[in-house]
């Protein structure tokens, strides 16, 4: 049978979030915080329900890779991840599956498209945070095999213009490999939204009185956005992306979104936006497009 996309997330991966939860795998204690970004990922954990999916696939701005798209190449990884800018927040022990034959076959539909791939082999590899905070937000359970794919640097290197090019390709051949592998898939694009944030930390990190949108122009920035998924109008979200990551700072410099919406076919309906709110000043929200209620597969 052919493969499908079954839904796709917006589902950013601040380890604040994480840290909030107070899960068993997270060292350190949180007493509340960034309630209403969590509660929309609830809500989102609860509308996954109604559907029946294979595999995650995520991918990930904090798995950069220079030379190319790398694709998570082992069965299984089972180590500790500690954010490099937050180890107060985030010491997580992870342990988590691969669907591997999923992945090969992403980096080779992506290597017949003319992307530069590479599948990662290393079995002490230490698997990027926000692949794993998107991924445990939205499946706590980790009972679902998962594939990271890296951020290359496109949009760094030469420009927000270069990275959409790769990414509407790469979008591409994701579908294909998915229809070719028989999987119901969810696909999970980890980034958040406008991204100035503070460059201090609150004596309480999590002292929600501090937390608000870092500028103004971040926030009208965002609530754009967020109206044109709410609207179904996902090919202008991704024409309106190159501005968006240069005057708003945003995380889609890292070519997630725009790669979910072509994996997706620029979906016409509009997105379910489960919640929306600012984690040290950055704009994060929370949205599922159910492909599989609105006439299956991209
Ligand atoms: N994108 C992020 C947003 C907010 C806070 C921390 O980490 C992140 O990686
Ligand atoms: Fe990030």
């Amino acid at each position: 049978t052919k493969g499908s996309i079954v839904a796709g997330v917006l589902a950013p991966h601040p380890p604040h979030l994480v840290y909030a939860e107070n899960p068993e795998q997270n060292e350190p204690r949180a007493e509340c915080g960034w309630e209403t970004l969590r509660w929309g990922y609830e809500r989102l954990r609860k509308s996954l329900e109604q559907i029946e999916y294979d595999s995650m696939v995520v991918l990930s701005p904090h798995w950069q890779t220079y030379v190319g798209t790398h694709f998570l190449g082992v069965p299984s990884f089972k180590s500790l991840s500690v954010d490099p800018i937050f180890p107060n927040l985030f010491r997580f022990h992870y342990e988590l599956t691969v669907d591997v034959p999923l992945a090969e076959t992403m980096e080779a539909h992506a290597r017949e498209a003319g992307l530069v791939t590479k599948m990662m082999r290393n079995p002490d590899f230490r698997v990027d945070y926000g692949t794993i905070v998107s991924c445990h937000l939205t499946r706590p359970e980790w009972d679902k095999p998962i594939v990271s794919i890296s951020s290359h640097r496109a949009t760094q290197y030469f420009s927000a213009d270069v990275m959409q090019g790769h990414m509407l390709k790469l979008g591409r051949a994701t579908r294909e490999a998915i229809e070719a592998s028989g999987k119901r898939v969810v696909l999970l694009a980890s980034n958040s939204l406008s991204h100035r944030h503070f460059t201090s930390e609150s004596e309480v990190p999590e002292d929600m009185s501090r937390e608000h949108i870092y500028h103004h122009g971040q926030y009208l920035w965002d609530m754009k956005m967020i109206e044109l998924m709410r609207q179904g109008r996902a090919r202008e979200i991704v024409e309106l992306i190159p501005d968006f990551t240069e005057q708003a700072v945003a995380e889609t410099d890292s070519g997630a979104l725009t790669w979910m919406l072509s994996a997706l076919d620029f979906p016409e309906y509009p997105a379910e936006v489960h919640g929306y709110g600012t984690v040290i000043g950055t704009g994060n929200a929370i949205v599922e497009w159910p492909q599989a209620r609105h006439g299956g597969a991209a």
